[in-house]
């Protein structure tokens, strides 16, 4: 709805309580007849202290909608916020900066280094920045996690479920103003998913951390605030405090339309 106070609020960013914000996304891959449009004209607030998921059919636009937020893309038109800052139109080595400095990212491969324990896989985004983690907030997410006895294991020496939840310590170790995670259950049993789910539902609860996470899987989507929808690059619905079924009777729905 395009109230006048809605309209001012485009100019001036983000209101308090918004962790990013895009208004008139557009992305576009290639040009001429084989252009892809991949997002057209999203409008979407990701809320603070909240754990937003993003689901749709493959293709619909999840991963670009993610990349254009977290600033690992450029846009094609369209405006993006991470807080107040405006992104859309950031150079190269400030987008570099700003993701180091404000954003945590969590993949389906955990992207660990081998050769460095837990403890130094943690920091290490960290230690590349120069920048000193706080020393009681890392404890307390080392313990949320319940990495304490595995800080001087190896990513070897641990389960793909600890893996993860080194690799979710990662991305919230230096207390980033939002979280991406793209899939971050793709890997893991059931039992490991569940317990990465879990953590990233306490990372929202307890530590006020904002998470936005890209699944296909309803049950995980089940452990978010509120669910969007998207279908061929838009936003076509929302579900908040979803329940698995719900979610998975809604993506039925596009099956359907899809077939018919
Ligand atoms: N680099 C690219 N070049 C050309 N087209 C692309 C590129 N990346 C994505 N696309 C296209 O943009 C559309 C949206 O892709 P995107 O990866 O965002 O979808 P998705 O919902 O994340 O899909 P999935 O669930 O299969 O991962 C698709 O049609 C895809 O083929």
């Amino acid at each position: 709805m395009s109230t006048p106070a809605a309209l001012d609020r485009r100019d001036a960013g983000p209101p308090a309580g918004v962790a990013a914000r895009a208004g008139g996304l557009t992305k576009t891959y290639g040009s001429g007849e084989t252009a892809v449009v991949a997002l057209d004209a999203v409008d979407v607030e990701i809320h603070r202290a909240r754990f937003t998921a993003v689901m749709g059919p493959s293709g619909s636009g999840k991963s670009t909608l993610m990349h254009c937020l977290a600033g690992l893309d450029t846009v094609t038109s369209g405006r993006v916020w991470l807080g107040d800052t405006e992104i859309t139109g950031l150079g190269d080595r400030e987008l570099t900066r700003l993701r180091r400095d404000r954003i945590g990212f969590m993949f389906q491969s955990f992207n660990l280094l081998p050769t460095l324990n837990a403890l130094e896989n943690i920091t290490l985004p960290m230690d590349i920045a120069g920048r000193k983690p706080d020393p009681a907030w890392l404890d307390r997410v080392v313990d949320t996690l319940g990495l304490r006895d595995r800080l001087d294991h190896r990513p070897s020496q641990l389960s793909g479920g600890q893996q993860q939840r080194v690799a979710c310590a990662r991305a919230l170790a230096s207390r980033p103003e939002l979280i991406f995670a793209d899939e971050p259950t793709g890997n893991l049993d059931s039992r490991s998913g569940l317990e990465v789910l879990d953590f990233l539902r306490e990372a929202v609860d307890q530590l006020e951390q904002t998470v936005v996470m890209v699944t296909h899987d309803p049950a995980a989507a089940a452990h978010s605030d509120l669910v969007l929808f998207l279908a061929d690059g838009r936003i076509v619905d929302e579900m908040p405090r979803p329940t698995a079924e719900a979610v998975l009777e809604r993506m039925k729905r596009f099956d359907g339309v899809r077939k018919s």
